[in-house]
């Protein structure tokens, strides 16, 4: 078993609205693995994107406690990459000059950053496009154009909000199939969110389903075969078992 990079104990995030409390996660604990690809699959409302704010450090928790490679988190984690559900895209910016800023603000030369820049433009289809500004793109080209920028910051921890929902579904495969090559082998961690079995499935060494507030349903570990070909594994016996599986419990935390 690899260590522990992240480490989360009895993590609590509460929100004040008005006059109420309202109680986003409570009691979480979590260790994720180095070098793993961890889904956390839940439902909406459930708490999600607000652990990846509190991975991310962008937020603080009401109580418990977040470890990175050993130490206690406090502010922002320059280690990790967050691509989050909503768009951060610089609009006065194009796309090539949106994707570069990480390495520029790390104050790397305009050639090395504008030829990684083109790479990764290229890797996520966006070639053709670099010159177009945030508003001349689709919703889901402005994804891709965010997931582009994060991965040009050569993050070690990858945290993704449910980065391929507004894709058609053959682009999404691609870009699981993207981003599974780009994890394999390269010792990054990926934290990886979505609402949907099959997506889970077909990315993950594990699974946590989430249920109301956060609360751990069922700590899956996906031990099927890579590379996972989604039309054949859609039929796999074991695939089928785990699928039925994760589906129950995200059933129980409905109830
Ligand atoms: N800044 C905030 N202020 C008040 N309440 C918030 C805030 N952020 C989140 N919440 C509440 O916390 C709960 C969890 O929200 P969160 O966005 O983490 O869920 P989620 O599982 O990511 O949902 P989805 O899948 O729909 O994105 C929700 O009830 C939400 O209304």
């Amino acid at each position: 078993m690899s260590a522990a990079v992240i480490e989360v104990q009895g993590l609590s995030k509460h929100f004040r609205k008005d006059d109420e409390e309202l109680i986003a996660l409570r009691g979480v604990d979590l260790t994720v693995e180095q070098g793993s690809f961890l889904v956390l699959l839940g439902r909406s409302g459930c708490g999600k994107s607000t652990l990846l704010n509190l991975l991310a450090g962008l937020t603080p928790p009401t109580s418990g406690q977040i470890t990175y490679g050993g130490k206690p988190m406090r502010g922002p984690n320059t280690q990790v990459g967050y691509l989050t559900q909503h768009d951060t895209l610089m609009p006065w910016r194009d796309v090539a000059r949106n994707v570069q800023m990480p390495r520029e603000l790390r104050g790397e030369s305009k050639k090395e950053r504008a030829a990684v820049a083109a790479e990764l433009i290229k890797l996520v289809g966006l070639d053709g496009f670099e010159r177009h500004y945030p508003r001349e793109l689709s919703g889901g080209m402005r994804r891709r154009a965010s997931l582009a920028r994060m991965l040009c910051a050569d993050p070690e921890t990858l945290l993704l909000d449910e980065p391929f929902g507004a894709l058609d579904a053959q682009l999404r495969t691609e870009l699981q199939g993207e981003l599974l090559r780009l994890w394999s082998g390269s010792g990054r961690t990926v934290v990886f969110v979505t609402h949907d079995i099959e997506e889970a499935l077909i990315l993950a060494d594990r699974v946590v389903v989430l249920g109301p507030v956060g609360t751990i349903l069922l700590d899956q570990s996906v031990d099927l075969p890579r590379p996972r070909d989604p039309d054949d594994i859609r039929v796999d016996p074991h695939f089928v078992e785990l699928h039925r599986r994760l589906s129950a419990a995200l059933k129980e935390g409905a109830r």
